[in-house]
C-alpha cells in the first residue's frame, strides 16, 4: 500500500502507528481532518487479516467521523483508532493503558470512544491515562455507553425515512430486516418491536440471534440470506461495505436505514441504489446519535441537552431527500454536500489572524 499517496487521495492529515509489546497493542489512529475542531472518534478492535485491512479500516472510518460530526453541527473533526486483535482474547488492562498513553500524546488533537468490539469498562482504562476519552462510566459524570443513544437516533432517521418512502413516519406493520443484533441494534429492534414492526435477524453470534428471537419474536435467517427478505426496510448493523454489487440485486426492500458505518462498498453502490428507487437514509447521519451524545461530554454531560440534540436526526434525514430532490442527486451526495459545505464555510470563518496560547502565530 503507498500510504501517502492513499492519504493524499481525500486529504488525511495523520496516521499514527502505535505499538506496544508488553500489552501486545497495534493500534492504527487516522486523524482525518480537525477544522471543525478536535477529532473524535470510536476505536474498534477486530481481528484483521492483514496490516492493510487495519490500515484502510481507520482510513475510511476517520473520514466517515469527519463527515459525521460536520453534518452533526458538532465543532469536531474526524478520526478513528484500530486495535488490532480479537476483542474476545485479546484484550489486558495494559494494551488500553499503554493506548491511553498514546492518546495524551496527541495532546487533544484526538478524543476516542467506543466502536465494535471495545466497551465502557476499555475507555475507563484509557481514562486512565488521558483526558481525551469519551464514553466513560456514568459514575465520573459521563454518558457511559453510547449504543442506546445511536439506536434511538437510528429509529428516528428510520421513520423519517419512512416518511419519505411511503408518506407516513409509522412502523407499525412493516417488516425490518437488521443484519447484526449487536449493542446497537438490540435496542433498535426493541424500540421497532414497541411500535409495532415485524423483524427478521440475522448475526454470525447465535446467542444474539436467540436473545432477539425471544425478546422480539424476530425471525431468524442465516447471514447470507438477510439481503434477500422480503422486507419493507433493511438495516444494516454490522459491518460496513454490504451494499455492493453482489447484495444490492438480492434486495427487495424499498428502504436501506441502519447503524452501520460505511455501508456503500463504493460510491456507485449509492448511485444504483437511487436508480433502483431505494430509499437508501446516508449512514453517517442517521447513526450519528452516539457520537452526538458523547460530545456532549466535552461540555459537561447533560442529557436532556444531548437528547434534544439527537432528536434533529429526524429533520437532518429528512432535509437530505429534499436537498437530494432539489438538487437532482442521490441521498448519499446530498449527505456529502451538507456535511462539506458546513466545513468550508468554517474554514473560511476562521480565515483571520488569532494569536494562539503559545503566542506563536496561527490561523487555526
Ligand atoms: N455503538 C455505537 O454507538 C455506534 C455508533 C455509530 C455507528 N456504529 C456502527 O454500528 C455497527 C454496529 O455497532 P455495535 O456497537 O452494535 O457493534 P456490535 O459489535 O455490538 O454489534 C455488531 C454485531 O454484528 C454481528 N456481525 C458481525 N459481522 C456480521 C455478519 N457478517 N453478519 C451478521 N452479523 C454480523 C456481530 O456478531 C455483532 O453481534 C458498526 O458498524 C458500528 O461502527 C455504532
Ligand atoms: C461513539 C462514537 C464516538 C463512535 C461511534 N462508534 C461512531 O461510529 O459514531
Amino acid at each position: 500500500m503507498e500510504i501517502f499517496k492513499r492519504m493524499e487521495q481525500h486529504d488525511y492529515e495523520q496516521l499514527v502507528f502505535c505499538q506496544d509489546k508488553t500489552s501486545g497493542l497495534k493500534a492504527i489512529i487516522c486523524i482525518h481532518d480537525t477544522t471543525l475542531g478536535p477529532a473524535l472518534g470510536g476505536t474498534r478492535m477486530w481481528n484483521y487479516e492483514t496490516e492493510e485491512e487495519a490500515i484502510e479500516d481507520a482510513i475510511r472510518l476517520g473520514r466517515g467521523m469527519t463527515y459525521k460530526n460536520a453534518a452533526a453541527g458538532l465543532n469536531l473533526g474526524g478520526g478513528k483508532t484500530v486495535i488490532i486483535g480479537d476483542p474476545l482474547k485479546d484484550k489486558n488492562e495494559e494494551m488500553f493503558r499503554a493506548f491511553g498513553r498514546f492518546i495524551q500524546g496527541l495532546n487533544g488533537r484526538y478524543i476516542t470512544a467506543e466502536d465494535v468490539g471495545t466497551t465502557v469498562a476499555d475507555m475507563d482504562l484509557i481514562h486512565e491515562e488521558t483526558d481525551f476519552v469519551t464514553g466513560i462510566s456514568p459514575a465520573f459524570g459521563s454518558s457511559g455507553n453510547p449504543s442506546p443513544v445511536t439506536a434511538y437516533g437510528c429509529y428516528i432517521g428510520m421513520k423519517a425515512a419512512a416518511l419519505e418512502a411511503w408518506g407516513d413516519d409509522s412502523l407499525e406493520g412493516k417488516t425490518v430486516s437488521v443484519q447484526g443484533v449487536g449493542n446497537v441494534a438490540y435496542t433498535l429492534c426493541e424500540h421497532l418491536h414497541q411500535e409495532g414492526a415485524k423483524l427478521i435477524v440475522t448475526d454470525i453470534n447465535q446467542e444474539a440471534v436467540a436473545r432477539a428471537v425471544k425478546d422480539f419474536g424476530a425471525i431468524a435467517v442465516a447471514p447470507n440470506d438477510i439481503y434477500s427478505q422480503q422486507a419493507d426496510i433493511f438495516a444494516p448493523c454490522a459491518m460496513g461495505a454490504i451494499i455492493n454489487d453482489e447484495t444490492i440485486p438480492q434486495l427487495k426492500v424499498k428502504v436501506v436505514a441502519g447503524s452501520a458505518n460505511n455501508q456503500l462498498k463504493e460510491e456507485r453502490h449509492g448511485d444504483e441504489l437511487e436508480a433502483l428507487g431505494i430509499v437508501y437514509a446516508p449512514d453517517f447521519v442517521i447513526n450519528s446519535g452516539g457520537v452526538i451524545n458523547v460530545a456532549d461530554e466535552l461540555y459537561g454531560y447533560n442529557n436532556e441537552r444531548a437528547m434534544k440534540r439527537v432528536e434533529t436526526i429526524y429533520d437532518s434525514i429528512t432535509r437530505i431527500f429534499e436537498i437530494s430532490k432539489r438538487d437532482g442527486i442521490p441521498s448519499y451526495q446530498a449527505a456529502d454536500r451538507m456535511a462539506e459545505e458546513r466545513i468550508d464555510r468554517m474554514r473560511k470563518s476562521r480565515s483571520q489572524f488569532l494569536r494562539n496560547e503559545h503566542n506563536i502565530i496561527s490561523r487555526r
